[in-house]
């Protein structure tokens, strides 16, 4: 990413898996988890939480009911627009990924939707708003 070279499924998918792993271990010892990622495919967040064996596997609302090797979640699609986004890119510092790989991120991404276990907020929303909402929709849960 640093030479300006979106990374592709190969990349990803070993350290999606690494993810996963570290969420069921997280979970089996009590804690609840935050993961803040670039999960832009449907198939990335399966992978999330079922592992890499597990995203065959048909049926039921991902995060809804756990079984055996997987864990519960919800997604939160950070939503913005290209230009929002580009704008904080360019402002930030000292970040591997160059905000030219940017359109290469909306090209691939494939936004959370029913069945997922998920909630959209808007980046044009403040920190503290965006924890509000995350936090109330947790506890509804
Ligand atoms: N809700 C927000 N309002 C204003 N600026 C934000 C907000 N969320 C992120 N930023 C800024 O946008 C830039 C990218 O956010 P960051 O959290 O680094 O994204 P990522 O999770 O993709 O790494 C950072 O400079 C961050 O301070
Ligand atoms: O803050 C950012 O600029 C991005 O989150 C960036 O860090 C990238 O998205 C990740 O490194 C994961 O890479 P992929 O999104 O290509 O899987």
């Amino acid at each position: 990413m640093g030479r300006g070279i979106p990374l592709n499924d190969q990349d990803r998918i070993p350290w999606l898996c690494n993810l996963h792993d570290m969420l069921v271990r997280d979970v089996a010892s009590g804690q609840r988890v935050v993961l803040a990622c670039s999960a832009l495919k449907k198939m990335y967040r399966d992978i999330l939480i079922r592992g890499k064996d597990g995203t065959a596997l048909k049926g039921g609302e991902s995060g809804k009911e756990e079984k055996p090797g997987e864990v519960q979640l919800l997604v939160v699609h950070l939503s913005g627009s290209f230009e929002v986004i580009s704008g904080r890119l360019l402002k930030r510092k000292g970040h591997f990924m160059p905000p030219e790989l940017l359109q290469s991120q909306f090209e691939t991404l494939e936004p959370p939707a029913a069945p997922e276990n998920c909630i959209q907020i808007s980046v044009d929303k403040n920190v503290s708003e965006i924890i509000a909402t995350i936090t109330e929709t947790l506890k509804m849960k």
